[in-house]
């Protein structure tokens, strides 16, 4: 049996999927947790990496390895190939001046033109910029920079030449630095960003592997080639971040921001919006309520919200671009001052921004015939549940799986056969709701009020 192994990185852990190239079977798995924080030293990727894979059984039998990962993160290395600080990731809100800066220097429509996407705080040009500024000693020291999933596959290769690392289209298509419509780097805009020029990491054709290592991909689509996600699906993933993208054959380019106009891991593009505030926001409010996620969602099940809107900005937000507003909370009485109403606002505020979100994609011209609902909560029967009604849609549900490793391997074995494979996915359960749109209208009126952060 030929086996390929598949790496998601994440933002709240790593977990390893090795599969059999030819059937697409999972034969082993692993899985170990990062440490929390939006500032992390790369090195503690690598020891929970190392740690999954050995709970896999390692990879001594594993014929090719891809790398996914969390997005945009800042990896700086100086010239004999050490971190020069801890990487600062895609929900690190620091950089949002010298993004509003940059965009101001350049224009949306520069931005949106070059890099198929306006950056904001999450984007590691604007994370560039922040060191510039701020940590100039640090910035001196950068010899280059790179993603998360670049840094994992260096490392695992073994290598310490920054002239061998890689990258893909996916995750270059989110630095501020690449375009995916004319798929070459803007290395004017680095510069522009950072100050001078420094070594960036070479982009891997999907298929193109160095060693026995695929180019890897950037988590979103990584998952997209997971589900193997058609033009007309799209998908909406509720992990640490919530997403809803699509495959396109048509480079996006939104200069309102909305729409961040990614290169997806197939030669395609990957049209996406994120927000910032999504399984977290659950996991807040089941703390807050002291109750495990099932009791929640048989909370949030047990009503309707009655009006009680929660805005979930717990972290700041990216979509919309508001890196410094709260979360907040309308239409308590009497009546919505119950466990249950604030269960049910939860779900529905967070489900609100994403659809948000899908308006905006559909504005941009994707087309949408099925919504695939992943990530950590869409194991939540509550979310399964009242995403139909506030999406307008039926919603359909993989079984619970790691998509984003599962993309990672079937884009291991395209690499090592030359033939993208055609592993089957397993039954979908399909969830319908009629449509609500009172709780999309009622958000609305609600979203724009919250205080900044203290
Ligand atoms: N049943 C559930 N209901 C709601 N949230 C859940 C449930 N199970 C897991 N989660 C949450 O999902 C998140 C992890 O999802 P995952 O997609 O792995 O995130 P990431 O890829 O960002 O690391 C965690 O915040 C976790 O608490
Ligand atoms: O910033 C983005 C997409 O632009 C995020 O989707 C990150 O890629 C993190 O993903 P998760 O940790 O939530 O999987």
């Amino acid at each position: 049996m030929t086996l390929v192994a598949g790496v998601d990185s994440s933002t709240q852990s790593v977990k390893v999927v090795v599969r059999d190239a030819d059937t697409g079977v999972l034969v082993r798995e692993g899985r170990a947790a990062h440490p929390d924080g939006t500032e992390v030293h790369p090195s503690a990727w690598f020891d929970a990496l190392t740690s999954a894979i050995g709970q896999a059984g390692g990879l001594d039998d594993v014929d090719a390895v891809s790398i996914a990962g969390q997005q945009h993160g800042m990896v700086c290395l100086d010239e004999s190939g050490e971190v020069v600080r801890p990487a600062l990731l895609w929900n690190d809100t620091r950089s949002a001046a010298a993004a509003t800066d940059l965009v101001a220097e350049l224009g949306a429509k520069t931005w949106a033109e070059a890099t198929g996407s306006v950056p904001v705080a999450s984007f590691t040009i604007t994370k560039l910029r922040w060191l510039a500024t701020h940590e100039p000693e640090n910035a001196a020291r950068v010899a280059a920079v790179c993603l998360p999933h670049d840094w994992l596959t260096w490392k695992l290769s073994g290598s310490t030449d920054l002239a061998e690392l890689v990258t893909d289209r996916s995750d270059a298509s989110g630095t501020g630095y690449w375009s995916p419509r004319l798929n070459a780097y803007q290395l004017e805009l680095l510069e522009h960003g950072f100050g001078r020029s420094v070594t960036v990491p070479r982009v891997l054709e999907p298929a193109e592997r160095v060693g026995r290592f695929g180019a890897g991909a950037g988590d979103n689509a990584g998952a997209a080639l997971g589900l193997d996600a058609q033009p007309g699906d799209v998908v909406v993933s509720i992990g640490t971040s919530g997403t809803v993208f699509g495959v396109s054959t048509v480079a996006a380019a939104d200069e309102s921001g909305i729409v961040a106009g990614f290169a997806d891991a197939t030669g395609h593009y990957l049209p996406l919006v994120c927000t910032l505030n999504a399984a977290r926001v659950l996991d807040a409010t089941a703390a807050l309520l002291g109750v495990s996620h099932e009791a929640l969602a048989e909370l949030a099940l047990s009503t309707r919200s009655d009006g009680l809107v929660l805005v979930p900005y717990l972290e700041g937000e990216r979509t919309p671009n508001r890196p410094d507003a709260t979360g907040s909370l309308h239409g308590l009485t009497l009546g919505t001052s119950t466990s249950a109403h604030l269960a049910r606002a939860a779900v529905e505020g967070l489900l609100c921004g994403l659809a948000d979100g899908l308006d905006a994609l559909v504005a941009q011209g994707l087309s949408v015939q099925r919504v695939l609902l992943i990530g950590g909560a869409a194991r939540n029967q509550a979310v399964r549940e009242i995403a139909p009604a506030v999406f307008g849609r039926p919603v359909a549900v993989p079984p619970a799986g790691e998509y984003v490793a599962d993309g990672a391997a079937r884009q291991a074995a395209w690499a090592l056969t030359g033939q993208r494979p055609t592993w089957s996915l397993s039954g979908v359960d399909v969830y319908e709701a009629d449509p609500d749109p009172a709780v999309r209208a009622r958000y609305a009126a609600a979203r724009d009020l919250t205080l900044e952060r203290m």
